[in-house]
């Protein structure tokens, strides 16, 4: 579904991605894990085309992505939910979700993706005339990935969803991307804390100064000392 390869990124004359490589397959949870600053958050840039790659390759369902710009990536079913959650201020909570049923309005019908939406976080239907302004940390995260939601993605990339949030709200994000997961869409999730990759992960790729230094099943890397290595210091 979706394949990088070799992706090179240089930000400001310095190369930040040194020829990262992985992939996600239909219906795959894949996880993205490093320290701050490896690289994760550049990477999911790349892909949604909001950073400019130096070399490499990235390909959703066969389509080069390489050179196209966000809003045409996003209309061909990639969902992204930003580390800052950036949700509009200035729109209610209701139309903060409902934007993707107008940036790709074809495919299912926008009441159909919005009801979704809401049934993966059913909370969110108390502050629908809520400001996005007026969100706590954790209310925002599932705004912006009930946004994503409605875009009706095939593949979903999610950064650091669990950041900053408190210990009550993170079990909620957590149910709800597994729910996103047992629907069949692929989740790609950049984490920096090992504790939070969910055990029903189906890879893990450890990225570390722009390197991807480890693929492989959870269990693999609790086997792999030098990888542990790495992720413990990230936690
Ligand atoms: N606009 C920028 N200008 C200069 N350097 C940048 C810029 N954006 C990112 N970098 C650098 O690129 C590297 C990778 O950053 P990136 O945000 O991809 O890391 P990350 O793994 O997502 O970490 P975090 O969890 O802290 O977001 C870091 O060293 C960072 O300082």
């Amino acid at each position: 579904m979706l394949e990088i390869r070799d992706l090179r990124v240089d930000i400001a004359g310095s190369p930040i991605l040194r020829g990262v490589s992985l992939a996600v397959g239909a219906g795959e949870l894949v996880c993205l894990l490093g320290r701050n600053g490896a690289g994760k958050t550049t990477t999911l840039n790349a892909v949604m085309g909001h950073r400019r790659a130096a070399g490499g390759a990235i390909r959703f369902r066969g389509r080069d992505l390489l050179g196209l710009p966000p809003h045409r990536i996003a209309r061909l079913g990639i969902g992204f939910s930003p580390e800052e959650s950036e949700v509009f201020a200035e729109l209610t909570v209701a139309e903060n979700v409902a934007l993707p049923t107008w940036t790709r309005p074809e495919g299912r019908p926008a009441e159909a993706r919005i009801a979704h939406a809401y049934a993966v976080f059913p909370k969110l239907r108390q502050y629908l005339a809520r400001g996005g302004a007026q969100l706590s940390g954790g209310e925002r995260k599932m705004v912006s990935i009930a946004r994503a939601l409605a875009l009706d993605p095939e593949l979903l990339l999610l950064d650091e969803p669990f950041e900053g949030l408190s210990p009550l709200v993170i079990p909620e994000i957590a149910r709800g991307i597994g729910a996103i997961r047992a629907e069949g869409r692929a989740v790609l999730i950049a984490e920096s804390n090992l504790h939070h990759v969910p055990e029903e992960v189906d890879r893990v790729h450890v990225i570390e100064r722009g390197e991807i230094v480890f693929g492989g099943t959870l269990a693999a890397l609790r086997a792999d000392p030098a990888a542990m290595a790495i992720v413990a210091a990230a936690a």
